[in-house]
């Protein structure tokens, strides 16, 4: 920080893209906030909890602003303090110098403003969504752990040897003890975002009172809003106890993983597998939407249900040829699917994003499962995998809708079409994926949850929700960002890690597939 003299910050101006200059005097009107500069501040803020910068140069064109009034007099040096330990932690380029100062502030105002101005439309416009939006997508990354490492000369590498921080055996074994119950830990496996430590119970009897005292046992580990969860382990008297660490030591789940798994899996065109992430400890965690067969995803704005989506969506077409699967793809929110929109695998040949296209494409799916049940009567078959043992060229057809809640409130006609669907779609090959921020019994009826056995439940506010997608509480300890719940009929729900898919990703692997 040396070169970094703060008297010389707070006299310069500072400045941002075009773009960004233009979301941000928007948004300072619409939101009715005093200053463009508070705008700016929250921009910048929203930024930093994004991570680690992109590589690449943004235009300096924006209209400039004090820095006396971007940042205020009091609290000019937490805001350089808090750049410059950004860009150590995250590995983004050093702000060592005025110049890079600038470069950042600029970097960061305009992701943040695009960030923001994406919140605010996905909110509906809504001001307490928006805010709702904003408070969770705005939680920081744990720099402290992270700067811990740098310092102890740690790296990204993730099979590094657990650090003292993520291993807190000692702590754990004292913190059951204060609870009166006595283990002994035999084993701490690091996962991708928790830890697990195989337990041994000095005491079977206690195991009642460990799964009673789960919640105590967060307050005593300083897991916030997080929580431990205790599952059988693998031996007699073992259990397992997993214990979410801080962001900062996550390991992001990559698109590799998701290729990588998708050149060895089955070849079988029957399954339409579904890679939904990886688990506590590591492995994949697949499962075949033809057996599920229809899937409700649900989870509160910014859990990542999208990028959730989308890695279900590069299972499919990463495994499949438009001759044995077409995607009916729904989106009211008119922008998620867009990358899909060239794509031979379309079915209608289009992404319906308004009601009435909406309405249509469920119509004309109902009539192609009744068209396909007088097929399978023809031939003297049941479903669709006997007709094709007959000689039938059917694809499979997998009934993506975006945020169904949405088009259910827009349209009475639809939710009749998507409960007939669900009751008797499966056998002609038909499965829907339908995602929902909100989880409620009103857009999601008693008759389409009955039909609709496989759940994702990603983060959501409170158990009440989590009991209408899993029909179970848990989704409200997830630890947002693609940390989810998969739950598949007569089956536990087991805890996935979701691949981080990012839009560039999607369109890279779509290239060589589309026409
Ligand atoms: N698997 C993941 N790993 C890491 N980060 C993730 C993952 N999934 C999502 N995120 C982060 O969460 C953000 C929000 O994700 P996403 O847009 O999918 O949420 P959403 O639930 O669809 O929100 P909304 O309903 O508001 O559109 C992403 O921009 C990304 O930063």
């Amino acid at each position: 920080m040396s070169d970094l003299d703060l008297q010389q910050v707070l006299s310069s101006r500072y400045r941002t893209s075009q773009e960004a200059d233009k979301y941000t005097e928007q948004l300072h009107r619409t939101l009715a906030l005093a200053t463009k500069a508070q705008v700016a501040r929250l921009a910048i803020g929203r930024s930093l909890a994004m991570g680690r910068l992109p590589d690449g140069q943004v235009d300096s064109k924006g209209m400039d602003i004090p820095a006396s009034s971007l940042f205020t007099a009091e609290n000019i040096g937490a805001w350089v303090g808090l750049l410059v330990t950004h860009a150590r932690a995250t590995g983004s380029e050093q702000v060592s110098s005025q110049d890079s100062l600038r470069a950042a502030i600029r970097a960061h105002w305009h992701r943040g403003a695009v960030a923001l101005w994406g919140d605010w439309t996905s909110s509906d416009r809504d001001y307490d969504r928006f805010i709702e939006t904003l408070v969770r997508r705005s939680e920081m990354p744990d720099f402290a752990e992270q700067l811990a490492d740098d310092v102890a000369g740690g790296d990204a590498d993730d099979t590094k040897a657990p650090t003292a921080a993520q291993d807190a055996s000692a702590q754990l074994t004292k913190a059951l003890a204060e609870l009166g119950i006595k283990v002994q830990v035999k084993d701490v496996i690091q996962g991708p975002r928790l830890t697990r430590y195989r337990v041994l119970l000095v005491n079977l009897a206690d195991l009642g009172k460990l799964n009673r005292s789960v919640a105590q046992l967060g307050l005593a580990m300083s897991l916030g809003q997080a929580a431990a969860t205790v599952s059988n382990g693998d031996e007699p008297k073992t259990v397992f106890i997993d214990l979410p660490r801080a962001k900062a030591s996550w390991t992001p789940v990559g698109v590799d993983r998701l290729r990588d798994w998708a050149h060895t899996a089955s070849k079988d065109t029957n399954q339409l597998l579904l890679y939904a992430g990886v688990s506590v400890t590591g492995e994949d965690v697949v499962f075949d939407l033809a057996t599920a067969p229809h899937l409700l995803v649900g989870g509160t704005t910014g859990s990542g249900k999208s990028v959730c989506l989308h890695s279900f969506l590069l299972s499919l077409l990463l495994r499949h040829k438009p001759d044995t699967l077409q995607l009916a793809l729904i989106d009211p929110k008119q922008v998620e699917f867009k990358p899909y929109a060239k794509l031979p695998y379309l079915y209608r040949g289009e992404i319906a994003t308004e009601v009435p296209p909406a309405r249509e494409m469920l119509t004309e799916l109902v009539a192609e499962m009744d068209a396909r049940y007088s097929v399978f009567n023809r031939l003297g078959v049941s479903n669709i995998s006997e007709a094709r043992k007959k000689g039938q060229k059917l694809p499979s057809i997998a009934v993506f809708i975006e945020e169904m809640a949405d088009l259910v409130m827009q349209d009475d006609n639809i939710e009749p079409l998507i409960a007939r669907l669900a009751q008797k779609a499966r056998a002609a090959g038909i499965h829907l994926v339908l995602a929902t921020q909100r989880p409620d019994a009103e857009t999601f009826s008693g008759l389409i949850r009955s039909n609709v056995p496989g759940r994702v439940a990603l983060t959501v506010q409170k158990g009440t929700e989590s009991n209408i997608i899993l029909d179970e509480k848990g989704a409200e300890n997830l630890l947002g960002q693609g940390d989810m719940l998969v739950r598949l009929p007569g089956e536990a729900p087991r805890r996935a890690h979701g691949v981080f898919v990012k839009l560039e990703n999607v369109v890279q692997l779509l290239a060589p597939m589309t026409k």
